[in-house]
C-alpha cells in the first residue's frame, strides 16, 4: 500500500500557537511535532489520526499508513528457520513495530497467495494473539510488521532464569490459552507451532501468541498439510505418525512448552543423572512410543502436575480444550493472588540489550 505523499512546504500555512502553550506540548519521543492529527518532522508533514485510548496504534489506520519505506531499522532483535526479525521504528508516530521477515523459494502467484491470506489473517483483535499490522511481499521476502514485544519470547527468558516457578507459569498459561480460545474457537484455526520462541511477553508482564497464522498459510498453501520447518520438539504424536489432527495438537505443544519451563530443560531430553542423548528419530519415536512426560510429583503441586497430564494425552480425545483448561484448578489457584508477571520480566536483561 502507497504512503501518503508529504505536503509541500509551500502549501503550508501553519498558525503561530498562543504565548501561553509551551512548545514541547506537542514534541513527540522521537523529535516530532505532532498537534492532533497534524504530523511534523525532518521528512516533511503527514496527517495520521490520533493514537487510540489503548495507547497502541489504531490497526485499521496503520494498515493503510505503513509502507516499508516509513520504517527505519533499530536492530535485529532475532532469527528464526525462516529469515531475521528486526526492530524498527515508524518515522512518523515513532511507534516500535517487530519486522519479520520470511525467505521463500516458492513460485511468485504462490507467494502473492500467501500474502493474500496473511492480510486476512492480521485482523486479529485478541489481546492475547502479537497484531500483524501489515504484510508485504518484496524482493522473494515476506515481510511482516508485527506488534513489538519488548521482553521477547519465553525462550529468551528461559535462557536467562532456567526454570519459572508455578504462580506465574499459571498467569502465563492463563494468557495463553485465551488466545488459543480465541484461535479454536472464535477463528477455527490450529496455530501449529506453540513453542516456546512463539510466545511473546512484554514489560506490562502481558504474553501474546505469535506466528499465528503463517505455519496454517503456509501449509495450506504449499499443497501439503505439514510442509514443515520448524522444530519437531514440540509437534503431537498424532501429527508426527502422519494421522489427522485437530485444535488439540497445540494443547500437547502447550503441555510441552509449560513443562520445559517448569523443570528447565526440554522434557524428552534425559536429566543430567540419565545417560545419553536422543537424537532427531529417537525423538520423534520417543514422542509417539513412549507413555508422555508428566511433571515430578516430589517437586510441583498436583494441580501443576494434573495440569500437565490433561495437555500432554497422547490421545487428542482425551485432552482437555483451550476453554476446558481455562477452567482449570492450576489456573484457578493463582487467580485473586495478583501475581504480576512484569515484576519477573522487569527484572531480566531485555533481549535488545543481547
Ligand atoms: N513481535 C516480536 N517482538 C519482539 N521480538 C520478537 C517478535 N517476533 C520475534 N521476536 C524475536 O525474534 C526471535 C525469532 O523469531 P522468529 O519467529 O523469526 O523465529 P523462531 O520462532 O525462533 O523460529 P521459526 O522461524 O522456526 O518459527 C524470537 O525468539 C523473539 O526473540
Amino acid at each position: 500500500m502507497k504512503s501518503k505523499k508529504p505536503v509541500s512546504m509551500k502549501q503550508l500555512k501553519l498558525s503561530v500557537p498562543a504565548q501561553d502553550i509551551q512548545v514541547d506540548k506537542f514534541l513527540t519521543a522521537s523529535g516530532t511535532f505532532q498537534d492532533g492529527d497534524l504530523l511534523l518532522n525532518q521528512k516533511g508533514l503527514r496527517l495520521i489520526s490520533e493514537e487510540s485510548s489503548s495507547g497502541l496504534p489504531d490497526v485499521k489506520e496503520l494498515e493503510s499508513q505503513i509502507s516499508l519505506e516509513d520504517l527505519e531499522t533499530i536492530k535485529v532483535i532475532g532469527k528464526g528457520s525462516g529469515g531475521v526479525v528486526q526492530l524498527v521504528r515508524h518515522k512518523w508516530i515513532g511507534t516500535f513495530f517487530a519486522l519479520k521477515g520470511i525467505q521463500m523459494n516458492i513460485q511468485e502467484t504462490a507467494r502473492k497467495q500467501i500474502v493474500q491470506e496473511l492480510k486476512i489473517n492480521q485482523a486479529s483483535q485478541c489481546p492475547h494473539v502479537v497484531v500483524c499490522y501489515h504484510s508485504f511481499y518484496h524482493n522473494g521476502v515476506i515481510s511482516l510488521v508485527l506488534e513489538y514485544m519488548d521482553r521477547g519470547s519465553l525462550m529468551d527468558i528461559i535462557k536467562q532464569v532456567k526454570t519459572i516457578l508455578e504462580p506465574y507459569l499459571a498467569v502465563v498459561c492463563k494468557q495463553v490459552l485465551k488466545g488459543l480460545v480465541y484461535l479454536h474457537h472464535e477463528r477455527h484455526v490450529i496455530h501449529r507451532d506453540i513453542k516456546p520462541s512463539n510466545l511473546l511477553v512484554n514489560h506490562k508482564g502481558e504474553v501474546k501468541i505469535t506466528d499465528f497464522g503463517v505455519s496454517a498459510v503456509l501449509a495450506g498453501s504449499m499443497g501439503q498439510r505439514d510442509t514443515f520447518v520448524g522444530t519437531y520438539n514440540y509437534m503431537s504424536p498424532e501429527r508426527i505418525s502422519g494421522g489427522s489432527y485437530d485444535y488439540k495438537c497445540d494443547i500437547w505443544s502447550l503441555g510441552l512448552v509449560i513443562l520445559e519451563c517448569a523443570i528447565g530443560r526440554f522434557p524428552y531430553i534425559p536429566s543430567e543423572q540419565e545417560e545419553g542423548w536422543l537424537s532427531f528419530y529417537e525423538l520423534l519415536e520417543a514422542i509417539v512410543e513412549q507413555p508422555p512426560p508428566t511433571a515430578p510429583s516430589d517437586q510441583f503441586s498436583p494441580e501443576f502436575c494434573s495440569f500437565i497430564s490433561a495437555c500432554v494425552q497422547k490421545d487428542p480425545q482425551e485432552r482437555m480444550s483451550s476453554l476446558e483448561l481455562l477452567s482449570h484448578p492450576f489456573i484457578k489457584k493463582f487467580e485473586d493472588k495478583d501475581i504480576d508477571l512484569g515484576v519477573l520480566v522487569g527484572s531480566l536483561e531485555p533481549p535488545v540489550n543481547f
